[in-house]
């Protein structure tokens, strides 16, 4: 296998429906790449592996180099599409454990999230994790109104500031936000902060390869040229409309035809951890564009062997109203053989001679087969192996295919109006003015 691959053959989906769907999908095509369907304005994410802006992507890669020279710890401060990404690549592509390891073994500075919560504990807690140590930190935030990540970079400002006074404070500040619009855009200028912009036609959770999810991707040590090289190549491959030369708008005529049969969850599968936070990523992607009008999969997610031993049961025996996506690794990024032991106690011998791997392999294909026999169809998205390339290949296709599938679902993929409810309670409850 040299490149992402596709294997709906557990989905119990026939040919036949394949056909049905198929101009569905070739005007939702049409819909995307002529600018002509809802949500039209926020497209720009559709060519940004090609249209960035350049002389951004130099300054980022300059201010990566800096943090990464100057600083110990790294803060990311941003909720949703302003650092699900970004988490997802740094923690796909990285050491397992990678905070933990000493610096000359680590690629980059500590990374620490916040803002993407309102707990007190995780805030004051952090503060004891970061004190005495070098700090950059690196504020995102697209509307720059969002209440978690201003509150909590009031609090890291204000750290920052008392840490090494207003001015040297100044330059260990990122700010990524709009280019004109909103508190945290005017808050920066007025500072003086290092800037980058989120273009205006590109959405949060959309977001990925703008300065966004680049910015803090390049100061965890991660090649960003190939990052997006992957995304070029997403780009072109999945441009075309026909379905059996387009594997990413196979994906979303299958979940679509498995949607419209009552199954309305779907569970992406991963049997590494540090895919952890790609589920994460895509949970965001799918919900916001999808979950709309009474509408939508429920996209949920699950981490193979471990909840194997939780939802396991669930999955295999209960309600059948899901199906499985497995994004499935084909070679690790480091293996360990196993030995053979004098003694067996553990009776662990018939697996000696072959790799850990191996085994995880096994648990999917036999996963894989239980599941589908329990009657829940099983897609399957394969990886030759899990590198920069095949990451931003991967997210692209994700994107791409979630934009196909919110206008076969009769949504559009673009907006997020239903998360304003919440905020507008809590604002209320909270006496700011207006609400
Ligand atoms: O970047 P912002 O404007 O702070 O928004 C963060 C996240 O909040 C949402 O707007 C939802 O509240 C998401 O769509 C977005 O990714």
């Amino acid at each position: 296998m040299n490149n992402i691959t596709f294997d709906y053959s557990n989905s119990f989906v026939k040919e036949h429906e394949i056909d049905y769907i198929e101009p569905f999908i070739v005007t939702s095509h049409n819909l995307l790449h002529e600018y002509k369907g809802q949500g039209k304005e926020f497209t720009g994410w559709i060519d940004l592996p090609k249209d960035y802006d350049k002389e951004e992507f130099e300054r980022i890669k300059e201010s990566a180099e800096k943090i990464r020279k100057d600083s110990s710890i790294f803060i990311i401060i941003g909720i949703g599409g302003s650092y699900l990404g970004s988490r997802a690549c740094i923690e796909a592509l990285n050491h397992n454990f990678y905070n933990h390891l000493p610096r000359d073994k680590r690629t980059g500075p500590q990374i620490y999230y916040v803002g993407n919560n309102i707990s007190s504990n995780y805030i004051a807690d952090l503060f004891d994790v970061i004190e005495d140590k070098d700090i950059s930190l690196n504020v995102i935030s697209k509307s720059g109104t969002t209440t978690e990540p201003a509150l909590a970079f009031r609090l890291f400002k204000s750290y920052m500031e008392d840490k090494y006074g207003k001015e040297k404070a100044k330059e260990r500040i990122y700010v990524t936000t709009d280019s004109s619009k909103g508190a945290l855009r005017k808050l920066a200028e007025k500072e003086g902060y290092n800037t980058f912009v989120i273009p205006d036609d590109v959405g949060g959770r959309y977001s990925i390869f703008t300065a966004v999810g680049l910015l803090p991707i390049a100061v965890s040590g991660i090649n960003i040229d190939k990052l997006l090289e992957g995304a070029f190549d997403g780009m072109e491959e999945y441009s075309v409309s026909t379905l059996k030369d387009n594997i990413c708008y196979q994906y979303a005529a299958v979940r679509n035809i498995l949607y419209s049969k009552g199954k309305e969850i779907e569970i992406l599968v991963n049997y590494e951890p540090n895919l952890y936070y790609l589920m994460e990523w895509w949970k965001q992607l799918y919900g916001e564009s999808e979950g709309k009008d009474g509408k939508g999969i429920y996209p949920a997610s699950a981490n193979f062997t471990t909840d194997l031993h939780s939802l396991g049961q669930l999955i295999q025996d209960g309600k059948r109203n899901i199906f499985e996506t497995t994004i499935h690794v084909e070679s690790p990024r480091r293996d360990i053989q196993i030995k053979e032991e004098k003694d067996n106690l553990d009776g662990l011998n018939f697996l000696s001679g072959k790799s850990i791997n191996f085994v995880n392999k096994k648990a999917f294909e036999g996963t894989l087969m239980a599941h589908t026999k329990g009657g829940v169809p099983n897609l399957v998205i394969g990886l030759p192996k899990m590198n920069e390339y095949f990451f931003g290949k991967l997210i692209y296709f994700f994107e791409k295919s979630c934009a196909i599938s919110g206008y076969i679902l009769g949504a559009n993929p673009f907006n997020q109006p239903g998360v304003e409810e919440y905020k507008k309670n809590m604002f209320k409850l909270l006496g700011k003015p207006g609400y």
